[in-house]
């Protein structure tokens, strides 16, 4: 849609409004025709001082992109961002000029959502504005500067000190998918109400309890909503998301996913014991190449997988196979599925590397699309359950993943397949290891897989900052500060390394106590009750609970913070006396500065070509409002420029991490079908002999197959 058509628009929908507010005194609401008339007073403000911007990021903004036929990077996405929260505007302004009159108008209600989006907007200017030093900062056509230094720096301290809130209440999720708007609610008010008994309970089923119980207040009231997310976004600690991330591992949501996504006839764990392998070298199948089993951090250790497969298959179901799964009784003998008729082997395989920001999360989370592909693709999927961080950073994933790898080419014969082609597929954290494990197979000298397909990968693991990243302050499931604690677990700057202890989730406590859940039923009713019963409590005095709350917790933290806190300084200057809206708890933001972030083994952006020649074709299909976007463009655009096959398709309106939410909107189903599709292109589609730069004809085959809309 034209720009100049929406702001013209939404002008004259401020116009109409302030006139019938201004101008008819008879009007019941006093107070809340003020607060409308300031607020949309605010919004023709902001609207006119983007204007310009907006005109002239559209000028610049192709030069960004992979290709003509690939639009697509962070400041189409600010652009896009901000258009969708001008058409929320008017929406709203056109439904309270229509209706201000009518029996149901909801005066007070529509004030409130009036002036979140007006925040939206003051806050997305501030984010433009941020943008624009970027374009003025960075070489033409560059996203990154990839200097590291002052600038990322001194956005992160920006950033921290910027108000956030309003992305979460009333606003949360505009910028997505409609269908996907109710599930976000859903998952921020879980995670809000987990985070307010988290702590405080050790029993996971009164957890549990106590979070329904506290989650009604939230559902209630938008913008304590809106200010509780924004201090747990910044407060809680690493152990928090991983918890509460790991939810996807409950019974009742991997049930869920079961029924939702297509049975299959082989799904079950193995344990690899760390033996030493030998492999054939690419360049020389008579001489060969040793691997050592995993050993960073506390030595030789198990790699844990898993086997999915849509058909029962030949080997899959073999005695030597099954010592490697430690179910008792083995999960599939002959008599237990007489009916089956077992499949000859696939020549393919798929080997999938999970995301969950290296923290959190396993195969089994990933299970309702690996079941899809599995079908889709008749190949079995081998899904590595590799070691999380803090436990266990950088390196230990990635030796356990190749590791894998490797075990999966000697042992195909076992996993039902021929290996003929060998696709490795990873989502987030799980595409970035697709590329370093491809990266160390080359290095070596080992067989490199046929094709990777990475989903919104994480290529560049540093505090860089990219136009695209600017959209952590808006982003429900990615905010910075969770970022920063996962890429600090990573390289190993969040606490001391150890091998993996017993699962310690409180899913993992459920059941256990069920007379502390009585106890916590009775504090959480009383709670709840109380917070209603608080005679300060109205729609201001929800905030000033909150920020009471949140001063609370932060009180160690925070008694220095005006005074020596970082984030005071360097604060950016913006044009035309424009300040954004400020935090009322400062976040602490603090990226790790260690070198191992830099190494192209967990920053593949940063790899040199030389460690980069030699990939497989990689397929990577990003979302346009990932604040990860722009890792996925330049990786693409270097990729190609030096010759190598490489494809980037960039899906609209999706969060980070649509595999995950496949079922759960049309958009979803049709992104993940788009990465099938990919894998298809790598299995069904010969690898050229060359690369494109020596193989012009290829060129073509590589190029982005289907351009975002
Ligand atoms: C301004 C300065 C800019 C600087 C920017 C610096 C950025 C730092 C750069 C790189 C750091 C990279 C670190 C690694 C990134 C890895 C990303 C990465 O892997 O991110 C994944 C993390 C898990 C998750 C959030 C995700 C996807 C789906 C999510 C799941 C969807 C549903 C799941 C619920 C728990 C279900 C329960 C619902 C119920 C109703 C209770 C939920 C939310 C679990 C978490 C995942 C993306």
């Amino acid at each position: 849609m034209d720009y100049k058509l929406v702001f013209a628009a939404l002008e004259t929908v401020c116009e109409d409004n302030i006139a019938i507010w201004c101008g008819d005194s008879d009007l019941p609401c006093g107070s809340v025709a003020k607060r409308l008339v300031t607020c949309l007073r605010q919004i023709q403000e902001h609207s006119r001082a983007l204007e310009p911007i907006v005109s002239i990021f559209t000028a610049v903004y192709h030069n960004y992109d992979f290709d003509a036929q690939t639009p697509g990077n962070g400041y189409r996405t600010l652009v896009k961002v901000l258009q969708s929260c001008l058409l929320h505007i008017i929406n709203k302004g056109r439904y309270i000029a229509s209706s201000y009159n009518s029996a149901f108008f909801r005066a007070e209600h529509n004030a409130s959502e009036l002036e979140a989006y007006c925040h939206a907007l003051c806050q997305l200017r501030a984010l433009l504005y941020l943008a624009q030093k970027l374009i003025n900062n960075n070489d033409y056509g560059h996203l990154y500067s990839l200097q590291g230094g002052d600038i990322s720096r001194r956005f992160v301290q920006e950033y921290s000190s910027m108000h956030k809130a309003c992305f979460y209440g009333r606003c949360l999720g505009f910028q997505f998918s409609p269908a996907l708007r109710p599930f976000l609610q859903t998952v921020v008010i879980s995670m809000i109400s987990y985070g307010e008994t988290y702590g405080k309970q050790t029993s996971g089923l009164g957890m549990a309890a106590l979070s329904l119980l506290t989650s009604g207040k939230y559902i209630m009231d938008p913008e304590l909503r809106g200010a509780e997310f924004e201090r747990i976004t910044q407060n809680l600690d690493l152990q928090f998301w991983k918890t509460f991330w790991n939810l996807t591992e409950s019974g009742l949501i991997t049930g869920f996913n079961r029924i939702v996504s297509n049975p299959v006839q082989v799904n079950f764990t193995l344990t690899v014991p760390p033996r030493t392998l030998r492999l054939p070298l690419a360049s020389d199948l008579s001489l060969s190449a040793t691997v050592s089993p995993p050993v960073a951090h506390w030595g030789p250790g198990p790699v844990h997988m898993r086997l999915i497969s849509y058909d029962l298959r030949e080997g899959q179901d073999s005695n030597e196979l099954l010592t490697f799964s430690r179910t008792d009784p083995p999960p599939i003998t002959a008599s237990s599925l007489p009916w089956v008729q077992k499949q000859p082997r696939s020549p393919w395989l798929i080997i999938h590397f999970h995301g969950g920001g290296f923290v959190s999360q396993t195969s089994k989370s990933h299970e309702n699309y690996l079941r899809n592909w599995s079908k889709e693709l008749s190949a079995p999927v081998l899904s590595v359950d590799y070691s999380l961080s803090p436990e266990a950073p950088f390196p230990r994933a990635l030796e356990e993943c190749f590791y894998a790898y490797c075990w999966a080419l000697n042992n195909c014969h076992l996993l039902g397949s021929t290996a003929e082609r060998v696709c490795l597929a990873g989502d987030s954290a799980g595409g970035n290891l697709c590329i370093t494990v491809s990266m160390k197979a080359i290095s070596t000298g080992i067989r490199v897989p046929d094709g990777i397909m990475a989903a919104y990968p994480a290529i560049l693991l540093t505090t860089d900052v990219s136009p695209s990243r600017l959209l952590t302050l808006i982003d429900p499931l990615l905010p910075l500060g969770v970022l920063t604690k996962c890429l600090n677990a990573y390289a190993g700057a969040e606490s001391q390394p150890g091998p993996p202890a017993v699962a310690s989730s409180s899913l993992s406590a459920l059941g256990r106590d069920t007379a502390v859940l009585l106890s916590d039923l009775t504090q959480g009713a009383s709670n709840w009750i109380q917070s209603y019963l608080d005679p300060m409590r109205t729609s201001g005095g929800a905030r000033s609970q909150s920020s009471q709350k949140r001063s609370q917790s932060n009180e160690t933290q925070n008694t220095s913070s005006h005074t020596s806190n970082p984030n005071c300084e360097g604060q950016f200057n913006y044009p035309q006396g424009f300040e954004p809206l400020r935090s009322e708890c400062l976040a602490f933001i603090r990226p790790t500065s260690s070198p191992v972030i830099r190494n192209p083994f967990v920053s593949p952006l940063l790899a040199p070509n030389n460690l980069l020649r030699g990939l497989p074709p990689v397929h990577i299909v990003a979302s346009a409002l990932d604040a990860l976007l722009d890792d996925s463009v330049v990786f693409a655009k270097k990729l190609r420029d030096m010759g190598q096959p490489v494809s980037l398709t960039v899906v609209e309106d999706l969060p980070h991490g649509f595999l995950s939410l496949s079922q759960f909107s049309k958009e979803t189903e049709v992104a993940a079908e788009i990465c099938v599709a990919q894998m298809k292109e790598i299995f069904e589609h010969g690898k050229p002999a060359c690369s494109p730069n020596k193989c012009p004809k290829l060129e073509e085959t590589f190029q982005s197959p289907s351009p975002s809309g």
